[in-house]
C-alpha cells in the first residue's frame, strides 16, 4: 500500500464515536483498507463498513498493533488504559482526547511516539481543521501521522502544546459554535417575520457560501465584509451593531475562554 495511510501497520481505534467515526469514514473513502483497523466499541455502535469491531480490548483477536488511536471521551482514559490496554506497545500513540496532555499520555505509554490530534467534525467531508502536536522533535514518526490526518483538510502543528487548549477551543469546537451562529442566523431572521423553514435555508446557505469564499478569496475577511457593506447602507447599519464596543469579538473571547477553561479542567482530572 502506498499514500497517507502506507507505514500505519495495525490500527486500534480506541472509541468511534462521532468524531472517530468521521475520522474513520474519511480515512476509508480515500482508500485506508478497513482490514488494517480494529475498532473498540463497547456502545455497540455501528462503524464504517468492513472493520472489524470488539467490545473489549483481545490482545489475540487484536495481534499486534503499530499504531493506537484514542478517540474515547477524556473520562475514560484511566478505565481504558486500565482495561487491558496499558499492555499495548504501540510504536505510534495518537490521542485526539481534549484536554489530555502528551506527559499524562506518555506516562501512561511510556515507549510509544505520543502525537495530539485535534480534528474538527467537517474532517467528515475533507474540510475539517487537524491541529497536531508533538512533544518531541518532528520526526518520521510524527510527519507519518501528518501524512495520515491530510485527507481530512487543514493539517496545522501547534510548536507550544500550552496553545492547544486554545486551539481545541477554537477549531475543534468551533463547528459547534458557527452552528449556533447559523441558527442564530435563522432564529434573529424568524423573529423578525420569516418563515423558520425559508430563514433556516438562507442561513446555512449563506455561511456555506461566505465561508467557501473567505477561504478561496485573495483578500482578508475585513476586505470581504467591507466589499459587502455600502458606505451609508443597510450592511454597515448592521455590522455597527456587532463591532460597537467589540460586541462580537467580546462575545467570542468569553466563548472560547470557557472551552479552553474546560479543556485544562479535563486535562488536570486525566492527571489525577
Ligand atoms: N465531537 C467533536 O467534534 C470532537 C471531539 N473530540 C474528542 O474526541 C473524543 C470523542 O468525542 P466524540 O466522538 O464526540 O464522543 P462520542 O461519545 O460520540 O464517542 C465516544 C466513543 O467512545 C466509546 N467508548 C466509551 N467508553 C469506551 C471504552 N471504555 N473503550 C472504548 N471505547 C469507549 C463510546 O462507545 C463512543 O463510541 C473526545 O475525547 C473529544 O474530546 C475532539 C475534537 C472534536
Ligand atoms: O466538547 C468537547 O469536549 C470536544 C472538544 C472539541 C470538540 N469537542
Amino acid at each position: 500500500m502506498s499514500g497517507p495511510f502506507a507505514d500505519l501497520g495495525r490500527i486500534l481505534m480506541v472509541g468511534c464515536g462521532n468524531m472517530g467515526g468521521a475520522m474513520l469514514r474519511r480515512w476509508l473513502d480515500q482508500g485506508l483498507d478497513p482490514a488494517q483497523v480494529t475498532v473498540i466499541s463497547p456502545s455497540g455502535r455501528a462503524v464504517p463498513g468492513g472493520v472489524a469491531v470488539i467490545n473489549a480490548y483481545d490482545p489475540a483477536a487484536v495481534g499486534t498493533v503499530s499504531t493506537l488511536l484514542l478517540a474515547m471521551k477524556p473520562q475514560q482514559l484511566s478505565a481504558v488504559h486500565a482495561a487491558g490496554l496499558a499492555s499495548v506497545r504501540a510504536e505510534l500513540l495518537v490521542s485526539i482526547l481534549a484536554g489530555v496532555d502528551s506527559a499524562t499520555l506518555s506516562s501512561l505509554w511510556p515507549g510509544a511516539t505520543v502525537i495530539r490530534a485535534m480534528p474538527n467534525l467537517p474532517v467528515a467531508i475533507g474540510k475539517g481543521v487537524v491541529a497536531l502536536h508533538s512533544p518531541a522533535e518532528i520526526d518520521d514518526r510524527a510527519r507519518r501521522v501528518a501524512a495520515w490526518m491530510q485527507p481530512l483538510g487543514l493539517v496545522e502543528w501547534i510548536e507550544s502544546e500550552g496553545l492547544f487548549d486554545l486551539v481545541t477551543a477554537l477549531a475543534g469546537s468551533g463547528p459547534s459554535f458557527t452552528y449556533r451562529f447559523i441558527e442564530a442566523l435563522a432564529a434573529a431572521g424568524t423573529a423578525l417575520g420569516l418563515p423558520s423553514d425559508q430563514s433556516a435555508r438562507l442561513a446555512t446557505a449563506t455561511v456555506e457560501g461566505a465561508g467557501l469564499l473567505a477561504a478561496e478569496a485573495a483578500e482578508t475577511p475585513a476586505v470581504l465584509a467591507d466589499q459587502v457593506a455600502s458606505p451609508g447602507g443597510s450592511t454597515r447599519a448592521g455590522l455597527n451593531v456587532l463591532d460597537n464596543d467589540a460586541a462580537l469579538v467580546s462575545l467570542l473571547t468569553r466563548t472560547l475562554q470557557a472551552s479552553e477553561n474546560r479543556n485544562r479542567e479535563m486535562a488536570a482530572a486525566a492527571r489525577a
